[in-house]
């Protein structure tokens, strides 16, 4: 199977429409792998705050529209990062966008862990409560976006779901970019599975980007990775590696779920 990540530069010399028409055309120029992968929020920046409620669009607005179109031209599975999607009622979601080669919209996925602590996405934004997978031809991919690399619970819930793929689109900062590689790498040996991760290169509203997209394959061997700039990163894996590591060291077959009625027993 042969995957692009494209690490979009995303700043603030660019407008959206223009980053939009660009991002479109080099979809577009993927023909012949199997799956597209861009990184979160791409069409502001995900700490561009002041511009969440301005870009929102719905389900079927410009992002959507030229990303199915570009899917379809392509022939290619599509997961197209996220978008701030503005829902019916009102509610703004960081929302991940995945169409099929013929251009259909075959999942979405809002974004459970927002970012921010206090302020930022977490408070811009809704929360998502739905664990998402989709079936490609060759692997069932499991999808998580940005912060929610940090939660270890969610990816078992994408395993335990049928997740052999873990595809994670991000706009991640340098400043913790060690925490990136290293949990890409963790979420890819504990769930034994392979991992997407496409982030941004460039700086917006004054943050840096870590750029480095990365693939990691099921034994947590760095197949690929890229470097800070705008890239396409293509790979080339198998995914049925996936079930032979599981075999061969079968460590999710022994999880054992903690109780805590034990230590409610030995309290005074
Ligand atoms: O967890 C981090 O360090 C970065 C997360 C982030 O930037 C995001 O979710 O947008």
């Amino acid at each position: 199977m042969r995957a692009s990540l494209l690490q979009i530069r995303v700043d603030e010399g660019e407008s959206v429409d223009s980053r939009r028409r660009r991002v479109t055309s080099l979809v577009r120029e993927q023909a012949g792998v199997d799956l597209v992968v861009l990184p979160e929020l791409w069409t502001t920046g995900a700490f561009a705050y002041e511009s969440f409620d301005a870009e929102a669009e719905s389900l079927e607005g410009p992002t959507s529209d030229a990303m199915a179109n570009a899917a379809s031209e392509a022939g290619v599975w599509l997961h197209a990062g996220s978008i701030p999607e503005r829902a019916p009622d009102g509610t703004l979601y960081n929302t991940s966008l995945v169409f099929t080669p013929g251009g259909e919209l075959a999942a979405t996925y809002r974004k459970i862990h927002r970012f921010g602590f206090d302020k930022g996405e977490a408070v811009l934004m809704g929360a998502g409560s739905e664990l998402v997978t989709v079936r490609l031809p060759e692997t069932t991919v499991g999808v998580a976006t940005c912060y929610d690399l940090r939660f270890p619970e969610l990816f078992r819930g994408l395993v335990d779901a049928g997740a052999e793929t873990l595809v994670i689109p991000a706009g991640w900062p340098e400043r913790r970019r060690s925490h990136w590689t290293l949990l890409a790498q963790a979420r890819a040996v504990e769930n034994q599975a392979f991992v997407l991760a496409c982030g941004t290169a460039g700086t917006h509203a004054g943050v840096p980007q870590a750029g480095h997209s990365i693939v990691v394959d099921p034994w947590g061997e760095v197949l690929a990775e890229a470097g800070t700039d705008e890239e396409i990163l293509t790979v080339e894996f198998d995914p049925a590696k996936v079930a032979v590591t599981r075999e061969q060291f079968p460590a999710l077959k022994d999880r054992v779920l903690g109780s805590t009625s034990t230590a409610r027993r030995q309290a005074p």
